[in-house]
């Protein structure tokens, strides 16, 4: 395929309160080894030899970011995040060029690797209109009912679990965005704008290590995936 010009422009979400960890300080900054969780996101997206730019959307009422080794790198840029994580990648994707690819990645997946970034610029032959990267759902799914007993057992046949990155042409991305947020559709990661434009974002099976930290257990598992 053409990529038009290849330039890859990582988005990173980082606004986020954290409030399902429950503790004072927004998850991003707890540390792993001593690092905290947004210094990891960085560094990697920051070393990849692909990646030209990485725009950071950070709380208005932030006062940590300074105090990290990457947010002096030059190819960094911070922008306010909003009240969402959609509003935070759209307040990114403002600042980037129209034809460079928008790699979009949550600032509490410290676990990403290399290699999985390049399977997925890579993808771009296969799915020129974008894709993300997932895992495949390996247990037998269940449909609860409001009083705590199952409803149903659910075909897993082609369920996945929706990761990061997620990778689509910037102002496509922007713009359908920009589109369902205006129109109030439930948008809880990039590929559901894009769907909700009608387009079918590739899926591209990722590593399982590259969880989201979200609830204080994952911090453990985290702990244990950066070890290895
Ligand atoms: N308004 C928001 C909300 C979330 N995020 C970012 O989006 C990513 C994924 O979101 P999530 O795990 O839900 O983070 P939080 O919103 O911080 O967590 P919680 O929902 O538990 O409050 C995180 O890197 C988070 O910082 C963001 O940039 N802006
Ligand atoms: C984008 C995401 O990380 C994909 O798994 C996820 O949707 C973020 O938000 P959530 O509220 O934790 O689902």
């Amino acid at each position: 395929m053409n990529h038009r010009q290849d330039k890859i422009v990582a988005v990173v979400p980082a606004a986020g309160i954290g409030s399902r960890m429950g503790v004072e300080i927004p998850k991003q900054y707890l540390e792993i080894n001593e690092t905290p969780i947004l210094g990891l996101t960085l560094s990697i997206l920051l070393t990849h030899p692909k990646i030209d730019k990485v725009i950071v959307a950070l709380h208005p009422q932030d006062t940590r970011f300074h105090s990290l080794p990457e947010a002096s790198h030059p190819k960094l840029q911070t922008v306010i995040g909003g009240g969402e994580r959609a509003d935070s990648v759209l307040a990114c994707l403002k600042n980037i060029d129209d034809e460079a690819w928008a790699l979009v990645h949550d600032a509490a997946r410290p676990c990403l690797t290399h290699s999985d970034i390049d399977k997925l610029l890579a993808s771009r032959e296969q799915f020129p209109q974008g894709a993300i990267l997932a895992s495949p759902v390996r247990d037998t799914m269940k449909r609860g009912k409001c009083d705590g007993t199952i409803e149903k057992t659910v075909c897993r046949d082609q369920l996945w679990h929706a990761l990061t990155p997620q990778l689509f042409l910037g102002v496509e991305l922007r713009d359908n965005l920009s589109a369902a947020l205006i129109e109030n559709a439930t948008v809880t990661d990039e590929a559901s704008a894009m769907e909700w434009a009608g387009i079918s974002p590739g899926l591209v099976s990722g590593n399982v290590q590259n969880i989201k930290i979200t609830h204080p257990d994952d911090l453990r598992l985290a702990k244990l995936f950066l070890a290895h």
